[in-house]
This record gives C-alpha cells, structure tokens and sequence, in this order.
C-alpha cells in the first residue's frame, strides 16, 4: 500500500495530477506523506466514471455486491496494522485507538455485505381484481461521500460500504488533515476487485471540489460528516438539483448523573465518553450535568482521574507504554478549546484539574475540567472538541431534561443511573438521535447513528444507512 501519498483514484487508476500539500503528524510537526490537490476539473472527471459506470454496477447482483464487500472487510482487516500506524501518526491518535477505528471500519463492511441482501420490496393486494401493486429499492445513483478528519477510515467505511451495498458508485472527498490511511481505505476497495468507476477518490480544495461534484448531474446524493456550519451549506447547495442529503453534523452531549448512578463507573464512563479521541468525537460527552447531591464528589473523582493521565505521541518509541491522551489535530484546536476554558473561568467557573505541563512540540493540551459553569458559558453550550469539559448541577429530573435539551444539537445524550425507570423514561424525554444509558460509547454497525435537529439528518449503520441510498419505486400493473 501507498500510505505516504494520498492519490486520486478515478475510473481504477491512480493519480497525482495538480500540486501536493504536506500531511503534518500533530504529536510532534513532523511531515507523514502528501496529499494530491486536484481542481474542479478532477472532481468532474471522477464523477464522470461513476457517471458511466453505475448503469452496470447498479444492475450487478446482490450476490456480487455482498461478496467483494465481504472481501473488502477481510483485505481491510489483513491490512489493519499497516492502517492505523499512518491513521495514529496523520490523525495524532493513540495507536490502540487507531486500530480500534480500523477495526470498527471493518464492521461496517461485514454488516452491509449482509444487509445488501435484505433489499426487499413489498406487494400489496389489490382493491380491484387482477391488479397488482409492487414497491421496490434501486440505488439512488452516484453517491458524494465527504467526510471529516476525527475518524476519517470508519466515517468513510460507514458511507462507503452502504453507498456499494445499495448499488451506487461513489466520489469521495476525505479531510485533507488526515487523509492518508482513507486513501489506504479506497486502495482496499480497488484492490477487493471492485470495478473501475465503481469508487473514486478526488482530494483537493474543499469548497471548489465539492462545487464541482455538487453540480454534475449523475449526482443524486451526497452523504456529508462534519460540522453543522458546513453541513448547512451542502445542504443549501444539494438543494439547487434536488440532491438528497445526508448530514451527520456536530454535537453537544449532556451526560446527565443521577444520584442513584454508580458513581465510579459513571466517572470511568465520563473519562471515556470525554477523552476518546482526545476529546474529538461528534459523540463525545461535551457537558457534565450531574446531580447536586453528588456533583463535587463526581467533579472531584473525575479531575483525579484527569490529572492522573499520562500525555504524548499516540505512537510512542519503541517499548515506551502509549500514554493515555494523545494530541489535538492542530494548533487552532489547542486555541479554540483554550478559549472555551479561558472564558468560563472569566464567567466564574471554578478549576478542578491541575495546570499540568504538556509535551512542548506538538498540539497538546492538558485535560482539564471545570465546576460551577454558568448555564450560558460556551464551555457548555458550543461544541468543545477537545479534552476539556464543565460540570453543571441539577436538581430534580424536570431541570436535567430541560437543561440537556437546551442546544439545537441533538445527536447523543448519556444517563447515568441505577434505575430501569430511568433508563426507560429518560431517553424519551431526550431530543437526541442517540442515548447511552450507563454505557459511554454506543456507535455499533449494526444500529442508527445519526442526529435531531441542527444534528443532521438521516441514519447510517443498521438497515435505515442502505435505504438513505436507495430510490423507492412503485408499479402499478395491470397485467
Ligand atoms: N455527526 C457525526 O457523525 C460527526 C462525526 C464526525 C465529526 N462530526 C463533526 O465534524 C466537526 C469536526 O470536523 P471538521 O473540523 O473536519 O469539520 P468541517 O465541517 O470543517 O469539515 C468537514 C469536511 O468538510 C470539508 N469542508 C470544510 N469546509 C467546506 C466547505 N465550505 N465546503 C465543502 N466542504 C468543506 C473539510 O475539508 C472536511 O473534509 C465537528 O463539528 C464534529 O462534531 C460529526
Ligand atoms: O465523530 C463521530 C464518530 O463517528 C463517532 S463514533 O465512532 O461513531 O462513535
């Protein structure tokens, strides 16, 4: 595999046509390898070859497609050491969690290679005699799958394996921050044998690429992960052809403490609902809203454990244990979180870690957790991304669900508690596309992932992720 140079891959061959960018390693500002830097030109080729190529590989068996997903999850997984290695260095993640994301990426395969089977249509009884009514599923057509740095091999698996398994033929566009071991993640599709034209990758400027693939006419939907900002603009321009959207956008998780809970199993739930991925998880647990009776015991145990955490290279020198936080992508990530925690202690919160020393060269940043955040403190009501967080009271059920469903995100919620009315009553009451009840990391293949309201829209994983690129059709037959 070629995980130095992330390549455009359009109709099978692989290319580096326009310049290059540097691909930097946020642990320590070294350069990893390149990314190629189309133009719109590029972007309109590639969708060109998914263009020709959907008619045959729309009408290509079930049966065909299930198994060279199938051999996709099993070349991916041959490859997983290979992977992760440049995913832990371009991303700046803890190598175990880089081989953690490979493996999750190979779930996905697995699932859909099964689920493209599934694809079943209805036939309902006629009202007059001798009518027939069918409904059945057909891939949408070509399908755009842009996706963000944070997990840029399992956000692509998601889409990728549900685009192929409903039929389409894709253009993909990755974050050029980390976009090497994605580009290893198209090179294991090219080599499971599919056809050429079937999966094409086109890096380059984002707004121009995505323009390009946004307005060429084979284009019937685009499957967007990133920030809502940007997810609202894909979804203003898919609105000028009628292209149906998919958007997992950004988050704001309330991980909500009942004084019934185990508290150390919450605090140990808290650590990695918080710091998984140095904090830079859609799904993180971003604010603490956690019970008076136990909240300074809860804040004091959790900023135990945060202090108590060792801090570098996710991918240490050789025999050095890997530490248990990495860094953040970049520099102005170090910023922003920075700005979040700097400002709530200007509003009054109060610090509850250390001020721990990080390591100087590369994006780090201490853990760090605050208490008593006012309610209207960025800290608490943006998207921190990153490994800080504050802690915010409540006192009975009524003030925890109004004050976790107080954001226009709504993509995952967390409860912690001892009761199974809780685990029952309080994930109805909450406005959020996924709740984790005592469980700090629900993402499965196999179940919906995605958000309420300015969240995103659609599902991926489970069967609802293959119908997000299927077309439903209706016939009316009178034989
Ligand atoms: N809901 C989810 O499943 C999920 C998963 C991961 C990340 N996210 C969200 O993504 C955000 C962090 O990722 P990010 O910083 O890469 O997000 P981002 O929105 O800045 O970028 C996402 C992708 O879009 C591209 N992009 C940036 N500006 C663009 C534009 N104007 N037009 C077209 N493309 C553009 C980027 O190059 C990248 O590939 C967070 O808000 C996070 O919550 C959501
Ligand atoms: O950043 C969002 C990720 O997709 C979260 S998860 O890997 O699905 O948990």
């Amino acid at each position: 595999m070629n995980l130095k140079s992330a390549r455009h891959l359009v109709n099978g061959s692989w290319h580096t046509a326009g310049s290059a960018k540097d691909v930097t390693d946020p642990g320590n500002g070294s350069t990893v390898g390149e990314v190629a830097w189309g133009t719109a030109g590029d972007a309109t080729k590639a969708a060109d070859a998914a263009a020709e190529a959907f008619g045959s590989w729309s009408r290509t068996t079930v049966r065909q497609r299930a198994d060279l997903l199938r051999t996709a999850a099993e070349l991916l997984a041959d490859r997983r050491d290979e992977l992760a290695h440049t995913l832990a260095l371009e991303a700046g993640k803890r190598l175990p969690e880089a081989q953690g994301e490979v493996d999750f990426s190979v779930e996905y395969f697995r699932w859909f290679a099964e689920e493209a089977r599934r694809t079943t249509g209805t036939v309902s009884p006629p009202e007059l005699q001798g009518r027939r009514h069918l409904s059945t599923r057909k891939p949408i057509g070509v399908a755009l799958s842009l996706t963000p740095w944070n997990f840029p091999v399992s956000i692509q698996a998601r889409k990728l394996a549900a685009m192929l398994a409903a039929g389409c033929t894709v253009v993909g566009r990755v974050s050029e921050k980390a976009p090497l071991a994605a580009t290893g993640l198209f090179e294991v599709l090219h080599d499971a044998g599919f056809p050429a034209g079937v999966v094409n990758l086109v890096h380059g400027p984002s707004r121009e690429i995505t323009a390009a693939l946004m307005s060429h006419p084979a284009v019937r939907a685009v499957s967007f992960t990133g920030s809502t900002g940007v997810g609202r603009q894909i979804m203003a321009s898919a609105s000028e052809r009628v292209v149906r959207p998919l958007l997992e956008l950004g988050g704001n998780a309330p991980f909500i403490v009942f004084e019934d809970a185990d508290l150390d199993a919450a605090v140990e739930g808290a650590v990695l609902g918080r710091l998984r991925n140095t904090g830079q998880s859609c799904v993180a647990a971003n604010r603490f809203l956690v019970q008076d009776s136990i909240a300074e015991e809860f804040a004091q145990k959790l900023g135990a454990r945060f202090d108590a955490m060792s801090i570098g290279h996710g991918v240490p020198d050789d025999g050095a244990p890997v530490p248990d936080l990495g860094p953040v992508i970049d520099a102005d990530r170090v910023s922003a979180v920075q700005a979040l925690v700097d400002d709530a202690e200007e509003r009054g919160a109060r610090r509850v870690t250390q001020r721990t020393s990080v390591p100087a060269q590369g994006s780090f940043l201490a853990p760090t957790l605050l208490a008593d955040v006012p309610d209207d403190a960025p800290l608490v009501t943006e998207e921190v991304f990153g490994p800080a967080a504050g802690v915010v009271t409540f006192s009975s059920e009524e003030e925890a669900i109004r004050k976790a469903n107080a954001t226009e995100m709504g993509l995952a919620a967390y409860v912690w508690s001892g009761s199974p009315r809780r685990g029952w009553d309080i994930p109805e009451q909450l406005e959020a596309g996924i709740v984790g009840v005592n469980d700090p990391l629900p993402s499965v293949a196999f179940a919906p992932m995605g958000g309420a309201k300015q969240s995103g829209l659609g599902r991926e994983g489970s069967s609802l992720g293959l119908e997000e690129f299927e077309e439903v059709q209706y016939v009316a037959w009178r034989p």
